[in-house]
């Protein structure tokens, strides 16, 4: 089978879409998910008005040390069980497209998705790290950004290069159901309900259960 045949849309599995969606891309360790993803992807989807938020659970962070990552199965398994919700679709599609950073990821999903809307979504804390992204620019002139505010990180994100960099392309926070179909660079910075969940809290918890 050559590298195309195994990686054409059906092979894929890629969660339903349609030309003219409007889909939020969520890209997480999920390790483990928790009920913090899951309000900031429900604010994406009303505030955004998406119709769909797909959580794309990494094979693991290119700027993370993954030795410790739990299977992609059993971290896809129980963001579903947490997501619980007929709008987010929780994948391990990366690991099938075989892409590792987020520029390649998004490439190729708007090359199979023709006509799709896409958002990236990111929870502050990334917002302020954004610039040591791979081709973060190139990601910024992919697709419009959602940043969702995050305790511990409102003011560092907005002071950060990225951000900094971003600036001038920022859309008001009223204008947030324009924001998909903005030709970027666009993006958005959400404030609402804010959740303090971590899962770095929830792996410390465990081991000292
Ligand atoms: N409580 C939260 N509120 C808003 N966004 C969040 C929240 N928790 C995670 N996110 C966002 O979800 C995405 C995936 O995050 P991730 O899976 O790394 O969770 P995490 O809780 O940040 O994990 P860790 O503590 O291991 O870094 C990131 O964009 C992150 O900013
Ligand atoms: O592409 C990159 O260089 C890059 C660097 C750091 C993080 N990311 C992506 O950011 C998303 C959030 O990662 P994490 O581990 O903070 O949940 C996830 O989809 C990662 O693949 C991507």
């Amino acid at each position: 089978m050559t590298q195309n045949l195994a990686l054409s849309s059906d092979h894929l599995r890629l969660p339903p879409h349609a030309p003219g969606l409007r889909i939020g891309l969520f890209g997480g360790s999920f390790n483990p998910a928790h009920d913090g993803h899951r309000m900031a992807s429900l604010t994406a989807l009303r505030r955004l008005q998406l119709d769909r938020v797909w959580w794309l659970v990494t094979p693991g962070n290119p700027l993370k040390d993954n030795a410790a990552l739990p299977p992609l199965a059993q971290r896809v398994a129980f963001g579903r069980e947490i997501a619980d919700h007929a709008h987010i679709h929780v994948t391990g599609i990366e690991a099938r497209l075989r892409t590792r950073y987020t520029a390649d990821t998004l490439r190729a999903l708007k090359l199979r998705c023709p006509g799709v809307h896409f958002v990236w979504l990111m929870g502050s804390d990334n917002l302020a790290s954004f610039h040591r992204w791979n081709e973060w620019r190139a990601i910024a002139r992919m697709m419009p950004i959602a940043i969702i505010d995050r305790p511990g990180s409102t003011h560092s994100s907005v002071a950060s290069p990225a951000a900094n960099w971003l600036s001038r392309w920022r859309i008001s926070e009223s204008q947030g159901a324009a924001l998909p179909d903005a030709k970027p660079p666009a993006w958005i910075f959400l404030h609402g309900r804010r959740s303090g969940l971590s899962s770095t809290q929830l792996r410390e918890q465990a081991e000292s259960d």
